[in-house]
């Protein structure tokens, strides 16, 4: 089954808009943790299976894993992902973008060594900087479009014959980067106006939509401007408001509590 497959499959049996982001920063892990030589895939994987059920979607990001030194890790969480969790897509979270004969590594990083189901990419180097990501049909392409930071307008906003630098990237996605149907966008959920803007453009290309909790995005804002005809269409991420719900003995619960809530939160503006 495709990664597009897969998301569709998973929003309908598990109900779900949730993406859980796993962004491991061991000075937050619960006490428990301190004396563990294996603590970064250990807590990543309680909270992967504390969480599953509510989940549509994980999402590692790869910089807190290998800014630790901490890629077997990371490899050894994925396949965890897929043997315990099997249904729930993968995406990893590396925002690559490079020459194409690089790009090539970059794919078969995240796909071949990795065994991710998806990658987010850089849209900025052109299409043959993401040729290699889009050649393979199975895999999903989360593109880049409107990010959730402070700044995403500074470049993302420039306007070009008479609209902002997104819509292209939208329009160019959906209409002509998007063959194998196996393409995505990040709009993040700090921006409501360009979400419903996005979505005007693109139909039903799915979104992964990080900026709920830590960032103060409003799932109900979110669900209310992007979701598709049939009430799906999002991947709502959240990664430190899950994560790091407790510090205490109860982190997995706390997590699965959190996840919850944000399901729940989203299905009620569905
Ligand atoms: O591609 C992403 O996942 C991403 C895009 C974006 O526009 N904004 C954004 O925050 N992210 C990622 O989403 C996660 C957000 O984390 P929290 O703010 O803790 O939920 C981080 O891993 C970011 O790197």
């Amino acid at each position: 089954m495709s990664f597009i497959q897969q998301l569709r499959a998973r929003w309908q049996s598990a109900d779900s808009l949730v993406c859980v982001g796993l962004d491991p920063e061991p000075a937050k892990f619960p006490a428990r943790f301190a004396d563990d030589a294996d603590a970064v895939f250990a807590f990543c994987r309680d909270i992967a299976d504390a969480t599953a059920e509510y989940a549509c979607a994980f999402k590692p990001q790869i910089a807190h894993f290998a800014a630790l030194g901490a890629e077997d890790a990371l490899m050894r969480l994925i396949a965890h992902l897929h043997v315990a969790h099997p249904g729930v897509p993968v995406i990893l979270d590396s925002k690559r973008g490079d020459i194409g004969s690089t790009a090539q590594h970059y794919a078969a990083e995240a796909f071949d060594r990795y065994g991710a189901d998806a990658v987010t990419a850089n849209p900025y180097l052109g299409r043959d900087s993401v040729q290699p990501f889009l050649d393979r049909a199975d895999r999903g392409v989360v593109v880049l479009c409107r990010t959730s930071n402070r700044g995403a307008g500074d470049l993302q906003d420039l306007s070009i014959d008479g609209r902002p630098l997104y819509q292209h990237v939208a329009e160019k996605v959906a209409r002509e980067w998007n063959g194998h149907g196996n393409c995505a966008l990040v709009v993040g959920a700090t921006w409501p106006q360009q979400l419903r803007e996005v979505r005007a453009i693109v139909g039903d290309v799915p979104f992964l939509v990080p900026g709920v909790g830590a960032q103060g995005g409003d799932a109900a804002a979110v669900v209310g401007n992007a979701k598709t005809a049939d009430g799906t269409g999002l991947m709502v991420s959240s990664s430190r408001a899950i994560l790091y719900a407790s510090s205490g003995a109860d982190y997995a619960e706390a997590a699965a509590r959190a996840a919850r809530a944000l399901r729940d939160e989203i299905n009620a503006h569905r």
